[in-house]
């Protein structure tokens, strides 16, 4: 049993740090929140721990030697409950595809001990050691493990004592439809406290989108929760169910509480298509969440950003028996948005930096997470000139406090 304690040490002044790059700043922190961000206050420096980033001078001061600070990166697209880092080396063995993968994962993951608290609280440690703080998680829902992966991630979460929190999406990772009894079981998670529920493919793998996005909408409005959709197909084909997904969100009034995750489809229309259906879901209120994948056509992010449809960014799984990539590093991985996406102008770097964190609070059930008062005290330090330099370059983390409390440092996780 995992007992949840608050992790690292607390923080009520977090001194001489640049909030995106700007002034240095001393930020004041109480029960876990921003309360002050005054003009850093130099007076003392003699009487403490010197500029050792993360020293603390008196209880609860704590030096950010005058890095650049982001707020708490946010992964808003996550499968912790399947990952197997920490453990030896696993060769893929599947097929490929979806179906492939969906197979693959199912011959193997008890040999893993997937799902299971030991390897989620793994991954999610090195997640928290490169600034994550707030996750998104869809969790494996199936008629194998049940609901046991979303238990297995609430201990997790809560054996990390606060270093990171987590939305979940009970995700169907085998089909809905074609399952009989995932529908229930998603019904039930929703009824049990899961924030979300999930999709898949609605027309590829149970071959009847109607049905499948009827059932996750009546879950949604039954119980008040998000609807969260992997979609995979591309093309025509994706873009009719997203239409599908815009239809039953205003029929709902679910604006604001769908989101289309991957979505190649809006990468891959013409121009003109695209324009129509990314305006139709900024007026639907539809989200997207993005892995910033290698060889697929990009998103519109710009046009999107124009529309209304906030975009957020995740790392997928990370070294499990879907795909042995990833490390969890989404600054690394704000890298590689910037680059698919083309970005070179410094307001376009910022925007990237934006996406991986401050303005993707609403993917995590957060009003608010930036470096402002009354945000949450969530706080990367690095050593860059400004935010272009920490995008492109994605620095060593110095410094990562999550709710008021500094839980890794220097590059060691200490929770
Ligand atoms: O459907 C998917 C896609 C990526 N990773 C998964 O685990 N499932």
């Amino acid at each position: 049993m995992h007992s949840p304690t608050s992790a690292g040490h607390p923080v009520t002044v977090l001194r001489d740090v640049r909030p995106w790059g700007g002034e240095r700043s001393d930020l004041h922190v109480a029960d876990g929140v921003i309360t002050a961000i005054t003009p850093h206050d130099p007076a003392g420096a003699a009487a403490g721990a010197g500029s050792t980033v993360g020293a603390e001078r008196t209880a609860g001061v704590v030096e950010g030697g005058g890095l650049l600070a982001l707020p708490g990166l946010v992964n808003a697209h996550a499968h912790v409950d399947k990952s197997w880092w920490g453990k030896p080396w696993v060769s893929y063995g599947g097929a490929g595809g979806v179906q492939g993968r969906i197979a693959h994962e199912r011959a193997h993951r008890d040999e893993l001990g997937i799902p299971g608290v030991d390897v989620t609280l793994a991954v999610l440690r090195e997640s928290v050691r490169t600034g994550t703080t707030a996750v998104r998680t869809h969790v494996d829902v199936d008629l194998g493990v049940g609901l046991r992966g979303i238990e297995v991630v609430r201990e997790a979460v809560a054996a990390l004592g606060g270093a990171v929190t987590a939305q979940i999406v009970a995700f169907p990772q085998d089909g809905v439809l074609r399952r009989p009894g995932v529908l229930e079981l998603l019904d039930a998670a929703a009824a049990a406290g899961a924030e979300h529920v999930g999709g898949l493919d609605p027309a590829t793998i149970d071959r009847d989108p109607v049905g499948q996005l009827d059932g996750l909408f009546a879950i949604a409005e039954r119980h008040g929760v998000g609807i969260d959709v992997h979609l995979h197909d591309g093309g025509d084909l994706g873009a009719f169910q997203i239409e599908l997904m815009i239809d039953r969100t205003l029929r709902a009034g679910l604006q604001g509480k769908v989101n289309v995750a991957h979505g190649f489809a809006v990468g891959q229309l013409p121009a003109a298509r695209q324009a129509e259906l990314v305006a139709a879901m900024g007026e639907a209120g539809i989200t997207m969440t993005t892995v910033a994948p290698i060889g697929a056509a990009p998103l519109p992010l710009h046009a999107l950003r124009e529309a209304g449809v906030a975009v957020g960014l995740g790392t997928d799984g990370i070294r499990d028996l879907w795909s042995p990539y990833g490390t969890g590093d989404l600054l690394t991985l704000t890298t590689q948005l910037a680059r698919l996406s083309g970005f070179r102008y410094d307001e376009d770097l910022v925007a990237a930096a934006r996406i991986a964190s401050a303005d993707a609070g609403r993917f995590v059930g957060r009003a608010v997470h930036d470096l402002v008062v009354g945000a949450p005290a969530d706080v990367v330090l690095v050593d860059a000139e400004n935010v272009p330099d920490a995008v492109v370059r994605a620095p060593r983390r110095a410094l990562v406090v999550a709710g008021g409390r500094v839980v890794a440092r220097d590059g060691e996780v200490l929770v």
